[in-house]
This record gives C-alpha cells, sequence and structure tokens, in this order.
C-alpha cells in the first residue's frame, strides 16, 4: 500500500485490490464504509491512518473529499489566491462526483479519483485509478453532509478537537504542506474557517454514530473503533471467504455451467497431462510439454472469440468463402506462472496486445492480493484472453477478472484459460461471473486442505517450470 501523494495535493492511499468475496451465488459483498467528518485539522486524516495502520489489512482505501473540490472560475480563482475564497461553504464539494465514487468503491469497483493541489486552488491534471477495497474511508469536514452519502456509510464518525487546537496545527500544516503564509491562514480562518465550521460542519455532528473528543489523543475511543472494524471484517471473512476455500470441497463437475468450454481429451491431450502430473518428470520435459499443452489451450480459447464472414481470391481464381478474426485481442497474464501461457499465445497469435496482473496470496490465509496491473489503455474494446496455468479455489481469477472489468472489459469478453481448475473454483467463477468463457484442460476436485494443491495436479506449476521448487 503506497501513499502517492506530494506534499500540496490531497491524501489517497491504495487498495492492494479487493479479496474476491462474492457469496456462493455469485453475489458481491459491499465494502464497509466509514465516514469521519470534522473540523479543519481536528485529526480527521489522522485517525483515518492510525484506523487503517491498525487494521493491517492490504486493501483499505482512504478518501478524501479534497479530491471533490469544485473547479473554481477564473474570478473564484483570483479570490482564492488572496485567501478571499470561501473554501469552508458546503456549495465548495462536488458531491454528486464523490457519490459516484463511493458508490464503486462500496460495491467493489474501481473508481477514478480526481486529484487537488492545495497550491493552485485546483484538481490537478492527474487522476488516480483506485480498485476496490474492503474498507473505504471517507474523510472530510463535509463528510457528513450529503444525505445520500450518508446512506452508504456503515459506521460515522465525527473528530471533535478544540478550535484553538485545530488553528494552531492549521497554521502549522498550511504553510509547511499546503504553500500558505501564517498571516493569510489567519484571514481566512477568521473569515471563512470559524463561521462556516460553527455554522455548518459541527451541526453535522448530530449525524454521526461516534464522537471522538480530542482526536488523535483519544486512544480509547479510537481503539474501540477498531476494534468494531475488525470484528465486521472478521465476520465477512469468516461467512463469505471460507465457503469458496473449504466447504465446496465436494462439488461435483456435473454442476458446472457451459460458459466452461473443456479442451477435447484427445490421447495426446491425456498423455501431455501425463507428463505433467508425473512428480518425476525433468524440467525440461515439463516445459516442453507445459508449452504444448498451453498452445493446444491458447488455440481453442481463439476458437472461443468471434469471427467475421471474409471472401478470398484464391491462387486458382476461385472465391474461397471463410472466416477472420476482426477484433482486437489482449492477452493478460496473471503472473507469475501465466507468463508460460503468454509464450504460447506469441506463438500461436498475431497481432495481439498484452496486460500482466500480478497477485499473490497471502501464505496463511490464501487470500489474493493485487501487486501490480499493467493493462493496454484501449483493453475496453478488446476481446481478452486471461492466462492462468491453474485455478484453485478462484480467488486468484475472480480478483484478475475483477481488474479486467474495472478497466472497462466487457465480462461476456473475457475468456480465461487454464490448463488445470477444480470444478469449486470453475463454480465460484461462474457464480460471480456468469458471462466470463473459461477454457480448460484438466478438471480435479480434489484439494489440499492445508497447502490448497490439487492432489492430482502439478504441483506448484511456476516453481516446476522456472525451477524454483525448494
Ligand atoms: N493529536 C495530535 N497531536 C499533534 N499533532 C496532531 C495531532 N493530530 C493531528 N495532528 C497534526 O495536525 C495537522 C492536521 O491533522 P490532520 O489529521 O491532517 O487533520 P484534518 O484531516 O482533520 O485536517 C497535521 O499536521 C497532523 O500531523
Ligand atoms: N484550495 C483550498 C481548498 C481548501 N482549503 C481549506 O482546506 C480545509 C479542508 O481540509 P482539511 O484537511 O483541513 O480538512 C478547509 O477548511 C479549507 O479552508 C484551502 O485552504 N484551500
Amino acid at each position: 500500500m503506497a501513499n502517492t501523494n506530494n506534499q500540496t495535493s490531497t491524501l489517497m492511499l491504495k487498495s492492494a485490490g479487493r479479496p474476491p468475496w462474492y457469496t456462493p451465488d455469485g453475489k458481491n459483498t459491499p465494502a464497509y464504509v466509514v465516514g469521519i467528518a470534522g473540523g479543519s485539522a481536528s485529526g480527521k486524516t489522522s485517525v483515518a491512518r492510525r484506523i487503517v495502520e491498525s487494521l493491517n489489512v492490504p486493501w483499505v482505501v482512504i478518501l478524501s473529499m479534497d479530491s471533490f473540490y469544485r473547479r473554481l472560475t477564473p474570478e473564484e480563482s483570483k479570490r482564492a489566491f488572496d485567501n478571499n475564497h470561501d473554501f469552508d461553504h458546503p456549495s465548495s464539494y462536488d458531491y454528486a462526483s464523490a457519490l459516484q465514487a463511493l458508490r464503486d468503491l462500496k460495491q467493489g469497483r474501481a473508481a477514478r479519483i480526481p486529484q487537488y493541489d492545495f497550491s493552485t486552488h485546483s484538481p490537478s491534471s492527474e487522476s488516480q485509478l483506485v480498485y476496490g477495497a474492503s474498507v473505504v474511508i471517507f474523510e472530510g469536514i463535509f463528510a457528513l453532509y450529503d444525505p445520500a452519502i450518508l446512506q452508504l456509510m456503515d459506521v460515522k464518525i465525527f473528530v471533535d478537537t478544540d478550535s484553538d487546537i485545530c488553528l494552531a496545527r492549521r497554521i502549522k500544516r498550511d504553510v509547511a504542506e499546503r504553500g500558505r503564509d501564517p498571516l493569510g491562514v489567519l484571514q481566512q480562518y477568521d473569515r471563512f474557517v470559524k463561521p462556516a465550521y460553527d455554522g455548518f460542519v459541527r451541526p453535522t455532528m448530530n449525524n454521526a454514530d461516534v464522537i471522538i473528543p480530542r482526536g488523535l489523543d483519544n486512544d480509547v475511543a479510537i481503539d474501540l473503533m477498531i476494534q468494531h472494524i475488525k470484528r465486521q471484517l472478521n465476520e465477512l471473512s469468516a461467512t463469505i471467504m471460507r465457503p469458496v476455500l473449504v466447504d465446496r470441497y465436494d462439488s461435483r463437475p456435473h454442476g458446472l455451467k457451459d460458459t466452461l468450454a473443456m479442451l477435447p481429451q484427445s490421447t495426446q491431450v491425456r498423455a501431455m497431462q501425463t507428463i505433467l502430473c508425473d512428480r518425476g518428470t525433468p524440467r525440461n520435459d515439463f516445459i516442453f510439454y507445459s508449452d504444448r499443452l498451453s498452445r493446444l489451450v491458447i488455440e481453442y480459447g481463439l476458437g472461443q472469440l468471434p469471427l467475421e464472414q471474409k471472401s478470398v481470391r484464391t491462387p486458382t481464381g476461385m472465391l474461397y468463402e471463410g472466416r477472420e478474426m476482426d477484433v482486437a485481442v489482449t492477452g493478460v497474464t496473471v503472473l507469475r506462472a501465466g507468463g508460460v501461457m503468454e509464450k504460447a499465445l506469441r506463438s500461436v497469435a498475431r497481432p495481439v496486445h498484452y496486460g500482466k496482473i500480478l497477485i499473490v496470496g497471502d501464505p496463511v490465509t490464501h487470500e489474493p492480493r493485487l501487486h501490480y496491473a499493467k493493462l493496454p489503455p484501449s483493453i475496453g474494446t478488446h476481446q481478452v484472453l486471461l492466462m492462468d496455468p491453474t485455478i484453485v479455489s478462484g480467488a486468484n481469477a475472480m480478483m484478475a477478472i475483477r481488474i479486467c472489468l474495472d478497466h472497462g472489459v466487457p465480462e461476456h469478453c473475457i475468456v480465461f484459460l487454464s490448463l488445470l481448475a477444480t470444478p469449486q473454483g470453475v463454480q465460484a467463477i461462474q457464480a460471480a461471473f456468469p458471462s466470463v468463457k473459461l477454457v480448460v484442460a484438466l478438471l480435479d476436485s480434489r484439494i489440499g486442505k492445508d497447502d490448497l494443491l490439487v492432489r492430482s495436479g502439478y504441483g506448484i506449476f511456476g516453481d516446476r517450470y522456472f525451477g524454483t521448487e525448494c
């Protein structure tokens, strides 16, 4: 998780990608939304950061209301540079954009968040794509003001700090971080900040569930809040994540829907699978047959893509009524093992665009964490081949699919290609994403309860292929 902001722009913590918390019937569970309001420099951001640190989970987003300041007219902008613009009136914010961003994040979708530059009093030219999170903290002086935004919140906090302390902190912070001079801060405070706090901000305390007097200094209140949020997250994890990983062990292949296409089980395919499943297979052979099987799966996957009619003139002068693939295709590999299949895609298809997603499972909980995603900007108009050699619980695959959807790819334009899958994982994916097509070479339902490896499978595919076995 990285704080990507410079001193004068708005704070944003990036989510490491939301774990695919889908119910067994495929419904997405909403993120837990915390609202934190309070006066300027009362400690809202500091309390939000303390909560994030204590939760110690990677999928928390802090969304600052500063990102949603309205763009000023040239006249307003001139006044702002003379400390004569009222940034503390409720009308200073674009609540509709804030609401949309919060709605998207609450539903587990990504949101594009504008960045605000305090030194120019305007949104900067950059914006940030923030992936869905399990906890979203929305903080700002008017965080508890807009009725529609309040409706999205699971818990509402008001930080109540003495106004003299707030003023002293604000002078220090605005000079050090926001490019202001002390006299200007005082003028703005007397003219706008204090009256707006009394008239508009303080009354929103009535909308709060919890009031934290003294902000960050109030360890007891903050700890109680953190315990409360942790309990909510644990309940989610216990009731939703576990059934996908554990309780579906006895699922049967006949429960699978026809968005799954099995690679035809020819004798050659069976022979290749036998070599890959054999623990005694030397690495060179493992690489050779993985590459060969990958090419077959890719060819079969390409066969799922739409084709247009095309007539060509043959060398003998006859008309041949054929087909052509008239769509852009992006191959997205789920690293590291998916790289094996990219090699196969490069060898059978062109021209193709490429993207990469790095997801690493937590060693204890096996929950996936997104570390990196690099996809072509135009991917939303492409057919996408998502590639990962193994699907076990389906959690990594669901996160990878979610990222593609977040980048604008329609669900029906995604084909997920895999060499080995469990019916449990396939079912979980099908329940959450009914229009995603899957192409798989081998199905096996026996999963090791501790290591989450498919029993008759290939072992840790990447380790065997890249020679990184211990
Ligand atoms: N309890 C505290 N003790 C000392 N300094 C604090 C405390 N809480 C916040 N600050 C400092 O005060 C300034 C404003 O705090 P911040 O959390 O950014 O407030 P807000 O988000 O409400 O504007 C920051 O420089 C922060 O480091
Ligand atoms: N261009 C701007 C925009 C806003 N402000 C002040 O920021 C305060 C809100 O931010 P906090 O982190 O303190 O909650 C608000 O009181 C505005 O006066 C500004 O000075 N310049």
